[in-house]
């Protein structure tokens, strides 16, 4: 596989745009070309000579007759390059074929983007065969289907035969023209076509596999390499002659545009694939600025080389290639400074395409000996990179997910600490609440001015007392305490002091009845109740006395007076076999309470009604 003229074409195109013109005066006959007995092929620059028809109008005539007046001039320094020159060129050279055995050769052009090929072998017998060729004429035409020009030669044996060549292209001005015998030819071509399925083996294997993981991901920077890569692809395909032979084999005019088309839309490609691949956009939004400034300049040359001339499209562009990769480099190292990781193989990959580039270039330029790896240097080194591509896209793939699970993670890791947090402190403000619930049922459950229970209260407290006595078969015992003549008191002391006697005679009640286990409330006004378990009636009647004695044997000490209180007492022990039910047996206590009030109270007296 020959790649003529891509990176080092470019370099060699820009170097001699100036041009070599043949000096008449240094003129000079080449050795004829001999080719020796059993040779199957023939390097032919050695005996090319040359004249630069700057206005394209010489016929055959004129060519021969300039050459016999020694206006052909020798390949300067042996370089069978001119660069992209004006007019046509003329080449001679003399063949002997020495080989009796071999009369039927093939001269290949091996560089396939020449535009018109005139080939004339003139015979000494007068005979004149005339060949056409380039990528200004049908495909068909050629001598072999193959992707470089080439024409059959008659060669009969001993008989000198010169070839006028005229080559008029917008490409570059190249003759690397080379002899082959059908079989050397067919050989050639065979591995040449092996190593060329092998590349594109690679490249297509790329493609498929990039497409489905963008087509799964949908992450846009798979598209973008299968863009670069297809792109890419399809310059060394033009720049092989395989464009012209496979894609538009009758067009002319897409034989001059795919090379600068190509190059564009592989460099918006590079542009595009770097951008996102090393995310430039946060990561480093100068660099990706000028990323898309590049994008924005080749797809306007792309667009402008569909109008402008070969010559100027084609230069301009590969010269902007060199620019754009460059640049590609710097984003990398940029990225790589900043703490990418997956910009360390994103830039090994593009050093080795660099390198194999300029391995090739080298070897054009001679710097390099031609070794399989310094010649197929741009093949070798683009497959490796878009092998290496692929890999960076995995890593980077593999990067994002890690980075993924880790704000997961992170995120997961942060809702439930939120919501133990919350949890926490709604526990603590249920607890906060049950403790609030606690004290109102408490305070709605006490009497406010003598701190006593509730007559509510009582009552739902003595219905389970009464069912424990009924089941334990044990007595339960009520009082009904009321203060006496407490009219009197508020009258004649005022009610603040009567609220004061309320609350000592409150206290001196439950003092009294607390070693009794009674369940002690206000019953209204100056009334209180009290239950008392396991009293029977004689233990109540002592308890009443005890609270009767208690009250009348200390006054009250209120706002400075000493205020006697005395109380009367009803004592009913309920008939747990028979009782009727709670309000009987109140109104019970309250009957014998009534006969104490009735007996001059300060009094205890119990009653005789059993309930
Ligand atoms: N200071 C004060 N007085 C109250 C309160 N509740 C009721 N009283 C008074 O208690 C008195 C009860 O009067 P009565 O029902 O006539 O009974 P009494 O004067 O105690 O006479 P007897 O019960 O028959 O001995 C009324 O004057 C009520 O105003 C209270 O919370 N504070």
């Amino acid at each position: 596989m020959r790649i003529r003229g891509f990176w080092p074409g470019v370099v060699l195109g820009l170097l001699l745009l100036s041009g070599f013109h043949a000096h008449p005066g240094h003129a000079s006959e080449m050795a004829p070309a001999l080719l020796p007995k059993d040779s199957s092929e023939f390097v032919l620059a050695p005996h090319v000579s040359f004249l630069h028809d700057v206005a394209g109008g010489m016929r055959l005539e004129d060519a021969v007759a300039a050459r016999r007046d020694g206006a052909f001039a020798p390949l300067p320094g042996g370089n069978n390059s001119f660069g992209f020159q004006d007019g046509a060129f003329w080449f001679h050279a003399r063949i002997v074929n020495r080989d009796p055995d071999e009369s039927q050769w093939l001269l290949v052009q091996q560089y396939p983007l020449s535009d018109s090929i005139d080939l004339y072998a003139l015979h000494p017998d007068g005979r004149m065969e005339h060949h056409q060729g380039g990528d200004h004429r049908p495909f068909s035409a050629r001598s072999v289907r193959y992707r470089h020009p080439n024409f059959w030669l008659d060669l009969p044996a001993d008989q000198p035969v010169d070839l006028f060549i005229r080559i008029q292209s917008e490409s570059s001005m190249q003759v690397p023209l080379r002899l082959y015998t059908p079989t050397a030819f067919a050989e050639m071509s065979r591995d040449v076509q092996f190593g060329i399925g092998l590349y594109y083996g690679i490249l297509l294997s790329l493609f498929f596999y990039n497409l489905v993981l963008w087509l799964t991901t949908r992450d846009s920077s798979y598209f973008w390499y299968v863009f670069h890569l297809t792109a890419f692809g399809l310059v060394l395909f033009t720049l092989n002659g395989l464009g012209f032979e496979y894609l538009w084999p009758d067009s002319a005019w897409m034989a001059d545009r795919s090379v600068p088309l190509s190059i564009c839309l592989a460099q918006v490609g590079v542009q595009q694939f770097a951008r996102r691949f090393l995310d430039l956009r946060n990561r480093w939004p100068t660099g990706d600025r000028v990323g898309l400034g590049l994008i924005g300049f080749f797809l306007l040359l792309g667009v402008a080389s569909a109008f402008l001339p070969y010559r100027i499209s084609t230069p301009f562009a590969s010269a902007s290639v060199f620019i754009s990769v460059g640049w590609v480099a710097v984003e990398a190292i940029v990225a790589i400074r900043r703490g990418y990781a997956p910009a360390r193989i994103f830039l090994l990959a593009w050093a080795t395409f660099l390198v194999g580039t300029a391995m090739f270039a080298s070897v054009a330029f001679a710097l390099l000996p031609k070794t399989f790896v310094t010649e197929y240097g741009v093949q070798i080194g683009s497959a490796l990179e878009m092998l290496l591509l692929s890999i960076a896209l995995g890593h980077r793939y593999a990067a994002l997910r890690n980075e993924n699970e880790r704000i997961v993670r992170d995120a997961k890791r942060q809702l439930e600490h939120q919501v133990e947090k919350r949890t926490r402190e709604l526990s603590e403000a249920l607890g906060q609440l049950g403790d609030a619930h606690a004290r109102l049922r408490e305070s709605s459950q006490r009497d406010a001015l003598t701190g006593l229970h509730t007559r509510r209260h009582f009552h739902e407290q003595l219905a389970p007392m009464l069912e424990e006595a009924r089941s334990g078969g044990r007595p339960l015992s009520l009082l009904m305490i009321d203060l006496d003549h407490f009219k009197e008191i508020n009258d004649r002391h005022g009610h603040l002091a009567g609220d004061a006697c309320l609350r000592w005679a409150a206290h001196a009640i439950g003092d009294a009845l607390r070693p009794h286990r009674a369940l002690v409330a206000r019953f209204g006004g100056e009334e209180f109740v009290a239950a008392l378990p396991d009293h029977d009636l004689a233990a109540a009647t002592a308890a009443a006395e005890k609270i009767r004695h208690q009250l009348d044997s200390a006054p009250c000490e209120a706002l400075n007076r000493k205020t006697v209180v005395t109380t009367s007492i009803g004592v009913h022990q309920i008939d747990i076999a028979t009782a009727g039910g709670i309000d009987a047996a109140l109104e019970r206590a309250d009957r014998a309470l009534y006969q104490a009030k009735a007996e001059g109270r300060n009094c205890v007296r119990t009653s005789t009604v059993a309930g």
